[in-house]
């Protein structure tokens, strides 16, 4: 594959839930390498545009297409995707009564060839303390975001996405995140080239200050509306909220 070429293409992506036509003729693309941040206000679509790149069955695709390395993937299920490179830590994931967290990394370990070790990750990520309990029973916000992280460095997707994972996070664990987001995209023996790629959905925008994001996306009604510089766009919508954005994206 050329060094430029996108990881992850959509196209024209109509998506429905619960009856209800969530994105419109959505349009996207992530070159190999790249880390995007996916921003917008609440109910714009963040969510369900993730899921429905993981394949989540609650979300039908109506129209267009999904691309995932050239191959069109939009008719494979989750565990299809995932063997195929593509990982997601959830805004709420649910819980697991039953199986513990050590067992699934283990699992995710074993399966994936990923290079670490239950010990180190558990080490970096900070989760010894409920490593041996059911699966994000009763954790705190913040302790779910690490225990997803380290669920994502134990796969080591080729593409990461990720839900919101700098909400509800103090001051002292941003870092923290920052740090295991560093590590999940950085080049290693399974991805030796170059850095991995990833799509980061945020609303503080507090990932921006823990990682180098390529490149920002605004959603407004299930659409794209505007994409450009991270930095840019965060400080656009800083300074007068998604109002401006969305006048923008509507008078096009
Ligand atoms: N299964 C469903 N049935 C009906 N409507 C749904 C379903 N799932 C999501 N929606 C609606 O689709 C819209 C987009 O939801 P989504 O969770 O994707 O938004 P979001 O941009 O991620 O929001 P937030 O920033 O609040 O997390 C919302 O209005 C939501 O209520």
């Amino acid at each position: 594959m050329p060094a430029d070429t996108n990881i992850l293409e959509i196209e024209a992506l109509c998506v429905e839930a619960g009856g209800k036509e969530l994105l419109h003729h959505l349009d996207l693309a992530i070159p190999e390498g790249e880390v995007h941040a996916l921003l917008g206000q609440n109910g714009s679509g963040k969510t369900t545009l993730m899921m429905t790149i993981m394949g989540y069955s609650g979300y039908q695709v109506t129209h267009g297409e999904i691309r995932f390395k050239g191959q069109d993937i939009t008719a494979l299920n989750v565990t299809q995707r995932a063997r195929l490179g593509i990982g997601i830590a959830m805004q709420r994931p649910p819980t697991i009564q039953g199986v513990t967290l050590s067992k699934l990394l283990a699992y995710e370990l074993e399966h994936t060839r990923a290079p670490a070790d239950m010990a180190e990750l558990a080490k970096i990520a900070e989760i010894e303390p409920f490593l041996n309990r059911s699966i994000n029973d009763g954790l705190s916000g913040g302790e779910i975001k690490r225990a997803e992280l380290a669920q994502l460095l134990a796969m080591s997707p080729a593409f990461s996405m990720m839900d919101e994972p700098d909400s509800g996070v103090d001051i002292e664990a941003l870092s923290l995140v920052g740090k295991l987001i560093h590590r999940l995209f950085s080049p290693d023996e399974k991805h030796p080239v170059k850095r991995k790629a990833g799509l980061i959905i945020t609303h503080g925008g507090h990932v921006l200050n823990q990682y180098p994001i390529d490149k920002a996306h605004v959603m407004h009604d299930g659409k794209i509306g505007c994409s450009g510089n991270p930095a840019m766009i965060i400080e656009a919508i800083g300074a007068s909220g998604y109002e401006a954005c969305v006048r923008c994206m509507e008078t096009r």
